[in-house]
């Protein structure tokens, strides 16, 4: 008897992509096979008429499954946490260079990977398969602000994710905590789209339950309709509130879709006021050439900007000219 579970466990078994994907996938299935064995014991326990393990005389078989499956599963997670540290350092590595992450998510089969690889001339693995992304994968683009990002592709979502599968996820879900800038990949052409849109926003609500998503996440997303080829090209797609009518396959829509994300990332971004004489020529072309002059007011003597910066070069502005009092709007 194979149930969702063990069947979806499968799929991830076949297309676990990394070492870390592999353990993780293994460990699942044996977290879902102790709880299959414990069912099964009682269900047999029961024909049988008896009372419970105690005293029974399947009690020291199944213990022995257990404990052998017990054993494989700290074996693996120590094998995991070494695997997870390794990729801690390399996220760490990633994290000195201070270029923000943006991070894809949405239901399995949206498009994501191809959508990836259209943006990044990359090659991730897209099929017409449900999970064919088992691991997040993760590419260099520049924006057309000049700004770059580091792109993440991730495995898609689906409607009740059984808990054995949650932590299957975690890497996953630890790139989306980060992210600057998560872009969710809906397929419009869909005929559940909506209800496909619901279920990625109950996945991610449920992750800020857990502690291990912002409760802000929703200010930092981009929504793409993807496959709009499907309905006739982007003109014909309805969309409000935002939303990007692309198609990763036309590469239509595209360069929006870049501007977007731009626009995200700076959205954030902190503004601020500075005050300066005409005398303060070094300041003044400092603030232009890193930051955004959103506004310019010129007095007699005196010039009004507003600028936005980002984090690292407001530090750097401060630093650099300390004499002026910053008003951070
Ligand atoms: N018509 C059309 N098909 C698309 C478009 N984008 C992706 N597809 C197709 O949709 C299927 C799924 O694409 P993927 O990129 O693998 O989807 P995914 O979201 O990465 O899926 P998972 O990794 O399973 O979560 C493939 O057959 C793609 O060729 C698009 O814009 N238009
Ligand atoms: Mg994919």
């Amino acid at each position: 008897m194979i149930d969702r579970t063990g069947l979806i466990l499968d799929i991830f078994g076949a297309r676990a992509a990394t070492r870390e994907g592999v353990l993780q996938v293994e460990l699942a299935h044996l977290a879902y096979q102790k709880s299959r064995l414990v069912r099964l014991w009682t269900h047999l326990e029961r024909q049988r008429g008896g009372f419970g393990f105690l005293g029974g005389p399947g009690e020291t078989q199944m213990e022995a499954d257990r404990r052998m499956l017990s054993e494989r599963m700290v074996k693996l997670k120590k094998e995991l946490d070494q695997v997870r540290r390794t990729r801690g350092l390399h996220r760490a590595a990633r994290q000195r260079v201070p270029f923000p992450v943006v991070a894809f998510v949405g239901y399995t089969n949206a498009g994501k990977s191809t959508l990836f690889n259209a943006l990044t001339g990359a090659d991730v693995q897209a099929e017409d398969q449900l999970f064919a992304t088992l691991d997040p994968t993760m590419r260099s683009v520049t924006l057309p602000s000049g700004r770059r990002i580091i792109l993440s592709d991730t495995v898609g979502f689906i409607s009740d994710l059984p808990t054995e599968l949650i932590a299957a996820f975690r890497a996953t879900l630890e790139e989306v905590a980060e992210a600057d800038v998560i872009v969710h990949v809906r397929n419009v052409a869909h005929p559940d789209s909506d209800a496909q849109r619901e279920d990625v926003i109950q996945v991610l609500n449920n992750l800020v339950r857990d502690g291990v998503l912002d409760e802000t996440w929703p200010e930092r997303v981009v929504e793409v309709l993807n496959k709009s080829d499907i309905l006739g090209g982007v003109r014909h797609v309805a969309h409000v509130g935002g939303a990007v009518p692309v198609s990763a396959l036309t590469q239509e829509g595209l360069p929006d879709l870049l501007s977007a994300i731009d626009a995200q990332l700076t959205a954030h971004l902190p503004v601020i006021h500075v005050k300066l004489s005409i005398q303060d020529g070094a300041a003044m072309a400092w603030l232009y050439e890193y930051g955004d002059v959103i506004e310019r007011t010129d007095e007699e003597a005196v010039i009004r900007l507003t600028v936005r910066l980002s984090d690292n070069d407001l530090k750097r502005f401060e630093r650099s000219f300390p004499e002026y009092l910053t008003l951070i709007a």
